[in-house]
């Protein structure tokens, strides 16, 4: 039998010598490999942080000491060690686990989180909480990545705690890379404290922490002793561990940036699964990156920025082209925005490409440093809509909903990528205001998408199908769901199907055009009903006097969880059953 077989509760793995935990050791490397090779999901974080984490919960008692993962797609194995091994092949997918710490999935998972660098200000809170309750003993850890740290969400957090006396312990988990290698000048301080070199006074002791390190964090015992000493003392502490992402799958140490996150994989090998053969339309991210490039070659104030997700995003490309024209600036999405502002300032064309889920960070950059000045930076916003596996942490539900509200915001959504590629064409034609340009976590539709540049006017929509009595309204890529189902009814004479294009502005002249037509009128998006597309649609026919009925689709007012998208969009009924079914039954009505 194996050992992890035998370890339900940390309480289980505190029963082990310290001479059986090497063994525990390999074999829960050789479980995450398992499942994440067949079932996909985070991989190198997990690997990096296994012997890290058998000595967090070999030292600590867990749950009562509080335990928080920045981030969470590195707390594989500390889901499996704390109750949820049998589960464990559910990770990700509908109903199962997540793929990131939850309160109400497990005790044990002290924080919820999925962005980064949450970590030390909700742990300092609890540390908070525990003192003015008087219990002094309760025992505070956060783990958080070279990457995370360096976010200023967690800089503010290191800031208070290093003035306060709570009992907590900062871990960071220093592998040097984030999902792309890290940058910053914060990035060079830790190489060069690994290195021995640091000349400066160590960062975190003049931040008034207790330091140890650098450990190195594969070396079980080192860990498990200075995890014991730090234990001993009290106030804020950090211990400075170096890790190597993706350790014990060679493929996954030599290849960090793919091994991420690398899909489905042979476990004996590593080699990732081979591709479908047939050709694909490509992925919104590289239409994106590719098309930004050939912009570029034509207009020198064209600059590029990504908070940390160069690979992701494909501002790679641009990064590659132009070096001294594209910006990786860390997790640092408030810091990019407001950077692009000023860029936008000075006149140039900044491209910020930013995951519609971490740009809810940059809220207030959005308004008061863009918006406000109205000064035309261009949002690519991508995963925007149902990300999938990611969940409820990572999905694009609310841009435009929070975008909508924004004065000075031009919005749009494009339904393929010539589309993306011709507004981003408009965008960097000297536009004197801001604009949002949403798609999705996929592909495109066409294989052949590298098509002249157009300009797009502003506003406008597309009139794709003309009907009688049943009028559609889609915007973005979901438009193309429409267009399946009206094949799939066979194209009735009743319904017109528009892709509207912007959110806003709207297209008030087709829109009066549809009221004054159409008996019946349906919108689509991938976004939360609350304040979205649709909602604009109602307003824009409350303004006017129009009294057709006005049925939306969307996301509705609920965190959705993880899953693949298709099954999602069913769960959320917009799916090509539900509008199927949705039309007959307006069909019904109108005949
Ligand atoms: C606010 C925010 N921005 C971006 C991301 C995307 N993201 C997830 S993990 C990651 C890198 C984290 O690197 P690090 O903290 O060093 O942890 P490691 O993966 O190396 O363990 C990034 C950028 C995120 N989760 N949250
Ligand atoms: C943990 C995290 O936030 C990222 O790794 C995220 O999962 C990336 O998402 P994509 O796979 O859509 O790039
Ligand atoms: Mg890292």
């Amino acid at each position: 039998m194996k050992l992890l077989d035998t370890i339900q509760y940390p309480k289980d793995l505190r029963d082990l010598s310290e001479e059986q935990l090497p063994q525990l050791t390999r074999e829960l490397r050789e479980f995450i490999i398992d499942i994440v090779a067949a079932k996909e999901g985070h991989l190198g974080a997990s690997l990096g942080v296994v012997e890290l984490t058998i000595a967090l919960h070999y030292v600590f008692n867990t749950p009562d000491d509080k335990l928080i993962w920045d981030v969470g797609h590195q707390a594989y194995g500390h889901k499996i060690l704390t109750g949820r091994k049998s589960r464990f092949n559910t990770n990700r997918q509908l109903g199962g686990l997540s793929g990131f710490p939850k309160r109400d999935e497990s005790e044990f998972d002290a924080f919820g989180t999925g962005h980064s660098s949450t970590s030390v200000s909700a742990i300092v809170g609890m540390a908070l909480a525990a003192q003015l309750k008087g219990d002094l003993d309760r025992q505070h850890i956060a783990v958080i990545g070279d990457a995370s740290i360096a976010s200023g969400m967690a800089f503010e957090g290191l800031n208070h705690l290093g003035v306060m006396d709570a009992n907590v312990l900062i871990i960071l988990n220093d592998n040097a890379i984030g999902i792309d290698p890290s940058v910053g000048a914060l990035k060079k301080y830790l190489t060069n404290v690994k290195k021995g070199t640091a000349k400066e006074e160590n960062l975190f002791e003049s931040l008034n922490f207790t330091y140890e390190g650098p450990v190195d964090g594969h070396d079980l015992d080192a860990v498990i002793k200075v995890l014991r000493k730090m234990k001993k003392s009290k106030g804020p502490r950090l211990l400075h561990l170096i890790t190597t992402k993706g350790k014990g799958l060679k493929k996954a140490e030599e290849n960090q940036i793919v091994y991420h996150a690398p899909g489905k994989f042979d476990r004996n090998t590593g080699e990732l699964a081979k591709p479908p053969e047939a050709a694909q339309a490509p992925k919104y991210q590289d239409v994106f990156g590719h098309s930004l490039v050939e912009l570029a070659e034509k207009n020198n104030n064209i600059v590029g920025i990504t908070p940390a997700m160069p690979t992701g995003s494909s501002l790679k490309y641009m990064m590659e082209a132009f070096p001294e024209r594209a910006f990786d600036v860390g997790i640092a999405e408030q810091h990019a925005v407001t950077m692009a502002a000023g860029m936008a300032a000075e006149g140039l064309v900044p491209f910020c490409a930013i995951y519609s889920t971490f740009l809810q960070r940059a809220y207030d950059q959005l308004i008061h440093d863009v918006a406000l000045q109205n000064l035309p930076v261009v949002f690519c916003i991508d995963r925007a809509g149902l990300v999938g596996q990611d969940g409820a942490t990572h999905h694009g539900a609310y841009d435009l909903a929070f975008l909508r509200c924004i004065p000075n915001m031009l919005i749009f959504a494009p339904m393929n990528e010539m589309e993306l590629r011709n507004i981003m064409f408009t965008a960097q034609q000297g536009l004197n205001q801001p604009i949002a340009i949403r798609y999705p976590r996929g592909r495109g539709t066409s294989l052949s998408w590298r098509s002249p540049f157009e300009l797009i006017p502003i506003p406008s929509s597309r009139k794709l199908v003309e009907g009688s009595s049943i009028a559609v309204l889609s915007v973005g890529h979901p438009g193309n769901i429409v267009t399946e189902v009206l094949t799939r009814l066979g194209h009735p004479k009743e319904i017109g199907h528009f892709d509207m294009r912007f959110v806003k502005p709207l297209d008030e002249q087709q829109l009066h055009h549809i009221f004054a037509r159409y008996k019946s009128v349906v919108t689509l998006e991938d976004g939360c009903l609350t304040g979205g597309f649709g909602s604009a649609v109602l307003e824009f026919a409350n303004e006017h006097g129009y009294s057709q009925s006005i049925k939306r689709l969307g996301l509705p007012d609920s965190f959705i969880e993880q899953g693949t998208v298709e099954e999602l969009q069913e769960l959320t009924q917009i799916d090509e059953e539900a509008i199927t079914l949705c039309l007959i039954k307006l069909l019904h009505e109108v005949r």
